[in-house]
């Protein structure tokens, strides 16, 4: 799966970029707080009206400290899948709890330099993992490489039942790097610079979804 990432704070191209991606599997949002990282985007209005903008399932990546306070407003306002971040969370098992029974699926997201292996008991509560490959808060940045044995942990995991996870993959996705991380056993690929820098964003998620069945 492709998830074109929004992460623009000019919102007179938001509908621009949500049509031109129409191919996309989900469409991944960058909720920023300027506090969990040093960046600002978006909050819940404009995803409530990204939401009524599109069909395409929305993800909503939330870069936000106190995500047991505001995830719960993504879920409840229709996203599709709400991710927090394991560093950012103080009650993951009840946030993940609440977001399912919300109607959304339950993600949790893990920085470059976050191990997965304390996490693995908590993850039996989510329904999607997100390895970040780059520091969260950015587009543009290059893919860290090594973040790609959590993801055969998880996928490991997955396989033998043990966890039940989409395994998502966020930062520097793009030709030069997608490969190596579906032969990881990554699900989705967020990809923000490879799409939306590309002269024809569909073309781009079609090509890259071709570049990662293979
Ligand atoms: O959340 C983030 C960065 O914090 C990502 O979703 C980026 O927006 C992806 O952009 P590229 O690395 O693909 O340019």
């Amino acid at each position: 799966m492709i998830a074109p990432s929004i992460l623009s704070a000019d919102f007179a191209r938001l509908a621009d970029e949500l049509a031109a991606v129409e191919g996309a599997d989900w469409v991944h949002v960058d909720v920023m707080d300027a506090h969990f990282v040093p960046n600002l985007t978006l909050g819940l209005p404009v995803v409530k009206a990204l939401l009524k903008a599109t069909d395409i399932p929305i993800d909503c990546h939330l870069m936000i400290d106190d995500p047991d306070r505001w995830a719960i407003g993504y879920a409840e306002a229709g996203a599709y899948n709400v991710t927090v971040h394991v560093e950012a969370a103080n009650d993951p098992v009840k946030l993940a709890k609440d977001l399912k029974a919300a109607g959304a699926k339950a993600g949790l997201s893990i920085k470059p330099g976050t191990p997965i292996e304390p996490y693995l008991d908590l993850l039996k509560h989510y329904d999607t993992l997100l390895v970040m490959s780059v520091e969260p808060g950015f587009g543009g940045q290059d893919f860290i490489a090594d973040v790609l044995d959590k993801v055969r942990v998880a996928r490991d995991r997955t396989d033998k039942g043990e966890l039940n996870l989409i395994v998502e993959i966020d930062g520097g996705i793009n030709a030069d790097t997608i490969e190596q991380a579906a032969e990881a056993g990554v699900d989705c690929f967020v990809a923000g610079s490879a799409v939306y820098g590309a002269d024809d964003p569909a073309r781009a998620v079609a090509a890259l979804r071709a570049q990662a069945a293979r």
